[in-house]
């Protein structure tokens, strides 16, 4: 592979990025003690300046090179797409105090931002393109001042230097910033953030001008929104856009500030990661940027012509080919990767290097961790790669099929492995799922289902209810270690968690909440606690990656085909309901879900992954109704999550995902109420999906937005029961009465009083009691308020 382009020598193994929150989620410990007033704002910096050399010295000795701008430089305290907006300074109104008249934002206003302080909700949160990684959503509006004040890469990059190191300052490029951005409050309805595209690219300038100055010679902006076309932008604005931000960076000068004072630049390092950059490869090159990093995993080489049928031009740009999967965690087959590598070459690119797909935060750090980890099987572990060994692998194809003879002929040995290994394919479960009727997937119709439920429960207009979790106390999250540990045993830990559950049944009694549940004090997460039960998926210990802020998650690994060995949350279902009179929803996280926020194996399509989980959850769900829990709800929260970047893969993908979950709910009787819920979603992209779950009821996050969405609820004509959540659980901020009961009534214009049901917007796992029993308390009395005047 040639390692030159005409100025700047091309980081030609590289990766996008790399785990922030540390091997032992040493960062959210450290941000955590500080929120908690434990520890001051230097000794927060030191812990973080600590944990940045320790990566960048690990990078380096995981064979990185150190001289190439090989090392990228990511660290964030929390979210990168608000490192970028607060490094331009860009405050929504209610926070402008936060911007000092220098522009600048300091570290306690950039917390701030992204948790809130007393009724200045925060920013919103929303899913980074098809991942489990929840981003700050910038606001943005026509006056939004914007400039660059000065970024805390530019320091990164001198630490890197310090250490002998020149980094490659990571940052989101500019009309990725812009597309992720919503309208600030008050902006004319014609509005888009992207109108702002030349103040921002300005800003940008001046930023990269800066990190030049401190001895940056490459800088990677990374354009992902450039891999998807669902944007309300058309895709000819953003090609549009795309020229004109990178003609103008690229404009500058690379290289050192020369003498007259002219901003000179970094090299532009430009990845698309998360699909096909498609046709905007195009402005890209014509921008003359100097490098373009291609997720050829899950996207395409590019093709050799133009949409204009002219011939694309390589020859002035590097190209990287990221084909080592940042978003999974099965190792690469190499031989396979370097053929794309090939295909790649063809191009007659002035360059060429090899890298990851997307940045590695979304995999573990290291397999090695998991040494002596019973939940995960030799074999398994054998098949996996997370981030260090990614590196490897990067490293490998750079070297080649000779230069690293030895990698390859393992990779070899790992693809064959896995093929045959027992557990991958299992007759019993394949011939459940391929001899499925039709009838599997559907129930009778909704109006005489609603007539049988409404008989056999007899519940309230307006009834009320909670979406599941109640808080998960640090007493609960202790006793789980100390099991994990050996220091409590199983019969202990089972009465402690059912002595959580006797109190959360007396609690919602005392609430007067209409239908209960058990809490879920038992689950560690929604879908590790499942995968825990499941047969075909195995866990991790140490394996957490960062799921918004300083919440962390640990994805299980689906490896083989699944089913469930035995029931799972039968007996605390039970339990609940052996407990009170009132009806106790039983809570199952649905097949979608389990899948999104997992790595899932990647030898067959999801619908085919996705059956044989709706299966162990039909039975599961067969299991419930017998043991007499009449209302069962089944999560879908991720199914936005998993909608394909390309509009033109969306219908196949709701069909599959839809398909799933009505197989695993479509074996109950009339009389059995299933519900689902759905948040983190933007609805509208998905309404129709929703409708096709025909779920008896359906509860959403829609507090925030205000309900906007009943109205197209209404319109669409969707009759059955829905919960439109009365607030948000992700604020501690309790709500009062008369705004819960002004919410309802403006829900009944929409929804009748037969199908509106009363909730919060999504669990109360991360809330804490006190706030939890107020806002209930008033939840309630609005409800019954409402109903009230109903009656009258
Ligand atoms: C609803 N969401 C979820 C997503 N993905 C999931 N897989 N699960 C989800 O619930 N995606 C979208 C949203 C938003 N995302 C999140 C993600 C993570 C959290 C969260 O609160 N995470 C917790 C960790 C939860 C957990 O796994 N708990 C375990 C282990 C707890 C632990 O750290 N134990 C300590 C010791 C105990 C102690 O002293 O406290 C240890 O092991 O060191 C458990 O309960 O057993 C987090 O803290 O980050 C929320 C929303
Ligand atoms: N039943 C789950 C859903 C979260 S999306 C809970 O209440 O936490
Ligand atoms: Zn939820």
């Amino acid at each position: 592979m040639s390692a030159t382009t005409q100025h700047h020598e091309l980081p030609t193994a590289t990766i996008l990025g790399y785990p922030r929150i540390g091997p032992r989620r040493e960062l959210k410990k450290a941000v955590e003690s500080h929120w908690a007033g434990r520890t001051t704002e230097a000794e927060l910096e030191q812990a973080a300046a600590e944990l940045r050399r320790r990566t960048l010295t690990h990078l380096r000795d995981l064979g990185l090179a150190v001289e190439d701008s090989s090392i990228p430089l990511d660290f964030s305290y929390y979210d990168q797409v608000h490192d970028v907006a607060v490094a331009l300074g860009v405050v929504p109104e209610r926070f402008a105090d936060l911007r000092a008249a220098d522009g600048t934002i300091d570290l306690a206003g950039y917390f701030t931002l992204a948790r809130g302080e007393g009724d200045r909700v925060p920013l919103e949160m929303t899913k980074w393109l098809d991942s489990n990684y929840h981003y700050l959503v910038p606001e943005i509006g026509p006056a939004t001042a914007i400039s660059y004040a000065g970024s805390r890469r530019v320091q990164e990059v001198r630490e890197a230097a310090d250490l002998g190191i020149t980094g490659r300052p990571v940052l989101i490029g500019p009309v990725t910033l812009l597309l992720l951005a919503k309208a600030a409050d008050g902006s004319p309805e014609d509005f888009s953030p992207l109108d702002r595209l030349d103040d921002v690219v300005a800003a940008y300038a001046a930023l990269l001008a800066d990190l030049r100055s401190a001895g940056a010679s490459w800088v990677q902006l990374d354009e992902p929104a450039l891999t998807s076309d669902t944007w309300a932008t058309p895709t000819a604005e953003v090609a549009s856009a795309v020229a004109r931000a990178y003609g103008v960076l690229a404009s500058a000068p690379v290289g050192a500030a020369s003498d007259d004072g002219d901003a000179a630049r970094p090299a532009i390092l430009v990845t698309a990661g998360y699909g096909s950059l498609g046709d905007a490869v195009d402005p890209l090159l014509a921008a003359g940027v100097e490098a373009i990093a291609l997720d050829l995993v899950k996207g395409a080489v590019p093709a050799t012509r133009a949409p204009d049928g002219g011939a694309r031009d390589f020859s002035h740009v590097a190209l990287v080919g990221g084909v080592v999967d940042g978003h999974n965690v099965w190792r690469t087959d190499l031989d396979r990767a370097a053929g794309r590598l090939e295909e790649l070459g063809a191009l007659g690119a002035a360059a060429t290097g090899v890298t990851t797909s997307t940045s590695l935060f979304h995999v573990p750090h290291t397999v090695a961790d998991e040494a002596g980890n019973p939940e995960l099987p030799a074999a398994v572990a054998g098949w996996l790669a997370f981030a260090d060994e990614k590196v490897g692998e990067v490293l490998a194809l750079a070297a080649g099929p000779d230069g690293a003879a030895e990698v390859f002929a393992a990779s070899r040995a790992v693809v064959a492995d896995r093929a045959a290994a027992p557990g991958v394919r299992r007759g019993q479960v394949r011939e459940r799922a391929a001899g499925l009727p039709a009838s599997a997937f559907t129930r009778e119709a909704y109006a005489e289902r609603q007539a049988a439920q409404d008989a056999v429960l007899d519940l309230p207009a307006l009834p009320t209810t909670t979406i599941g979790s109640f808080p998960q106390t640090g007493e609960l999250r202790r006793a789980r270690a100390e099991l994990r540990a050996g220091t409590l045993d199983e019969a202990a830990y089972a009465e402690a968690m059912r002595a959580e559950v006797a109190r959360v049944i007396a609690l919602q009694e005392e609430l007067g909440l209409d239908v209960l549940v058990h809490g879920e004090p038992e689950r560690n997460d929604m879908v590790q606690y499942f995968a825990e039960n499941l047969d075909g998926f195995a866990v991790t210990q140490h394996g957490w990656v960062q799921s918004y802020g300083s919440r962390c998650t640990r994805p299980s690994i689906l490896w083989g085909d699944v089913s469930r060995p035995a029931p799972i949350t039968v007996p605390w279902a039970t339990y609940a309901s052996s407990l009170t009179s009132a009806p106790v929803k039983g809570m199952l996280t649905g097949p979608v879900t389990i899948l999104a926020w997992s790595f899932v194996r990647d030898d067959q399509g999801l619908g085919e992954t996705a059956n044989q989980v709706a299966l162990a959850l039909r039975d599961e769900i067969a299991d419930l109704e017998a043991a007499g829990i009449g209302i069962i709800q089944v999560d879908e929260p991720a199914l936005r999550e998993l909608l394909p970047l390309r509009r033109a893969d969306h219908e196949a993908y709701l069909d599959w995902s839809v398909a799933s979950f009505r197989l695993a709910t479509s074996g109950v009787g009339v009389t059995t109420q299933i519900h689902t819920h759905l948040c983190y979603s933007e609805f509208e992209e998905v309404f129709g999906a929703i409708d096709g779950l025909d779920a008896d009821v359906t509860s959403i996050e829609a507090a925030r937005s205000r309900m906007e969405i009943l109205p197209a609820v209404a319109e669409a004509g969707f009759e059955r029961g829905i919960g439109p959540g009365v607030y948000d659980i992700h604020s501690p901020r309790v709500p009062s009465q008369e705004e819960v009961v002004e919410l309802l009534r403006g829900a009944l214009t929409s929804v009748g009083p037969r199908t509106l049901w009363v909730n919060p917007d999504c669990g109360l796992k991360t809330r804490g009691y006190d706030e939890t029993t107020r806002s209930l308390t008033n939840l309630v009395a609005a409800a019954r308020e409402v109903r009230g005047s109903l009656v009258g």
